[in-house]
């Protein structure tokens, strides 16, 4: 699928200028805007931004053979571009893109639904069940996987891309007859000004735990910035989980109207009572407002998909679908890549592939698979290099509280040693009482795991989910988890 829309808009740089208030040096002809150079196609604007590593208008140049016709930056930019192409000079360009983008495609958002998903576990998830929620309605998803427009693949990087992307992808679902996009809302992208320039139809906060402390100063400071989510500026309508601790403070603290979703029995509008977990999902019976009562089946497992699927069906009602056929369109969903998704050739006992990488969500999925085991719970864990070295043991010592084996290797290191990583993370398992073992190497630390596992037991390979590559020493080496396990699975037979 195409990431910019057919029909091209066509500014003068004068009239670009005069939307963010400031004058343009040449009546250059705009036909788009990026903001990295990479991404540049001729034409377009180059919005060059003060950065932490650098300032974009240090590659002026290269923007200009990749055929951009000028660039949007701010003083100290200007003086960097020199007269390599004209320029339009803004205080705080980053903060002007976002309108900018939405005016330059003349607001596509306005077409269709938007539901924006924000939480430190199970956004993904979330989008994917309301995709399968519209059923043969034409939907839209925006996150970690990528962009799918009417089920269609459409290549996006960053969880929530950058506005000038975002805006023109909003503009190909605009072309495409997009009802209703689900997007997830990282907490970057809000406080970088991803998402301004345009107002979510519905807001959904799913829940708040440890992540990202690289970023944000501390846990409360990360709620912030997903709170700004929860404002006027950004969305109409608010839909919050409140069995989470956050959800509740968030419920009190915004100005939007509030829908409430809960499983665990808080007097919320939307709830989930009678719910039965199986081997592979959970039925149970939905309450909503208006004495709604509906029968769901979540085709994935995990009380916490419950709590997605609950998420979807508020926040689509408040948008004015209707339950019952979003009901059956969960059902029905095909699953989610990566999440708690089962890897089978035959083997005799349960394989899983997830992309818990968080202390909270390393005992989600446990305390999930456990009632589900008859056996004995396996987990392949590791924990990604350059990030947050605190929750390294934590995952550890989650894994080892709620596994009975705990097979300890790499991630994506990244740029650190494996062996130090490996070491954090098992210093929390030895707490157990599971039992960890190292084995480095991920391709041997599986094998180790299939070579293990028995009729009845579970095992889980955690951390990777959807990835297809493991990046170690700045390079990228294709590895993905469910053709490794199913490779070696294959071999038992
Ligand atoms: C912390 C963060 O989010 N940083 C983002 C930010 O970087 P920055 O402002 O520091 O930019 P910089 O690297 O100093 O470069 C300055 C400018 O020069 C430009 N540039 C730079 C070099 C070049 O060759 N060409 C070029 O155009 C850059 O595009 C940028 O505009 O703007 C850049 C341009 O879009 C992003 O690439 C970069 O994302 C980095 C790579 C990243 O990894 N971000 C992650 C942490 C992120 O945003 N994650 C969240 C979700 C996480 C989750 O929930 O799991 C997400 O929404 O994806
Ligand atoms: N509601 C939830 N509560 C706790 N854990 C969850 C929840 N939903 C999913 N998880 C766990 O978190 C993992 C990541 O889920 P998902 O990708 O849907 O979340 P995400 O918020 O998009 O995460 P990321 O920002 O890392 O991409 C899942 O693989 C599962 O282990
Ligand atoms: N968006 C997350 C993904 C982490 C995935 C995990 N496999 C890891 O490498 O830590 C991040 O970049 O922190």
């Amino acid at each position: 699928m195409r990431v910019r829309p057919s029909t091209t808009p066509r500014w003068s740089l004068g009239e670009l200028a005069a939307l963010v208030g400031s004058e343009a040096s040449d009546e250059a002809v705009v036909t788009g805007i990026a903001l990295n150079t990479a991404q540049i196609v001729p034409g377009d604007l180059y919005a060059a931004l003060p950065g932490a590593n650098t300032h974009g208008a240090t590659y002026a140049s290269v923007a200009r053979h990749h055929g951009a016709t000028a660039v949007l930056t701010d003083a100290e930019g200007a003086a960097l571009v020199g007269d390599v192409l004209p320029v339009v000079v803004v205080d705080e360009p980053r903060r002007r893109l976002a309108d900018l983008s939405a005016a330059f495609y003349e607001h596509p958002s306005e077409s269709f639904t938007t539901v924006g998903i924000t939480g430190t576990q199970g956004k993904t998830t979330t989008t994917y069940l309301a995709e399968a929620a519209m059923g043969e309605g034409r939907s839209a998803v925006v996150g970690t996987i990528g962009t799918r427009i009417n089920k269609v693949p459409a290549p996006s990087a960053l969880t929530t891309p950058e506005a000038p992307q975002l805006q023109a992808l909003f503009a190909v679902m605009r072309e495409e007859g997009v009802e209703l996009c689900a997007m997830e809302v990282s907490s970057h992208s809000l406080v970088q000004g991803r998402v301004d320039g345009f107002t979510f139809d519905v807001a959904v906060f799913l829940n708040l735990g440890r992540d990202h402390l690289d970023f944000h100063r501390d846990l409360d400071d990360y709620f912030l910035a997903k709170a700004a989510l929860f404002t006027p500026e950004h969305a109409r309508h608010a839909v919050i989980n409140i069995d989470d601790a956050h959800g509740r403070r968030l419920r009190d603290l915004t100005p939007l109207p509030v829908t409430t979703f809960s499983t665990t029995g808080e007097p919320a509008d939307w709830r989930a009572v009678n719910i039965r977990p199986h081997r592979l999902g959970t039925d149970l019976e939905v309450l909503g407002p208006d004495d709604l009562a509906i029968d769901l089946s979540v085709p994935l497992p995990g009380v916490f998909n419950v709590s997605n699927a609950l998420a979807v069906m508020a926040a689509l009602t408040t948008a004015g679908r209707d339950p019952h056929e979003l009901a059956a369109g969960i059902a029905a969903s095909p699953g989610v890549p990566g999440r708690m998704e089962r890897v089978d050739v035959g083997q005799p006992f349960t394989a899983i592939v997830d992309y818990a990488h968080k202390p909270d969500a390393v005992a989600a999925v446990l305390t999930a698979l456990r009632p589900v085991t008859a056996g004995r719970l396996i987990v392949v864990i590791g924990a990604g290099g350059d990030r947050d070295h605190g929750k390294r043991p934590l995952m550890g010592e989650i894994a080892a509280r709620h596994a009975d084996v705990v097979i300890v290797t790499d991630d994506n290191p990244r740029t650190e040693p494996p062996a130090a990583i490996r070491a954090a993370v098992l210093e929390g398992a030895a707490a157990g009482p599971g039992v960890a073992v190292e084995v480095p190497g991920r391709r041997e630390a599986i094998a180790h795991a299939v070579a293990m596992a028995h009729r009845g037991d579970t095992l889980v390979v955690a951390g990777k989910g959807h990835e297809r590559g493991q990046e170690i020493a700045g390079v990228v080496h294709p590895f993905d988890d469910r053709d490794v396990l199913a490779e070696l699975m294959g071999a038992l037979s």
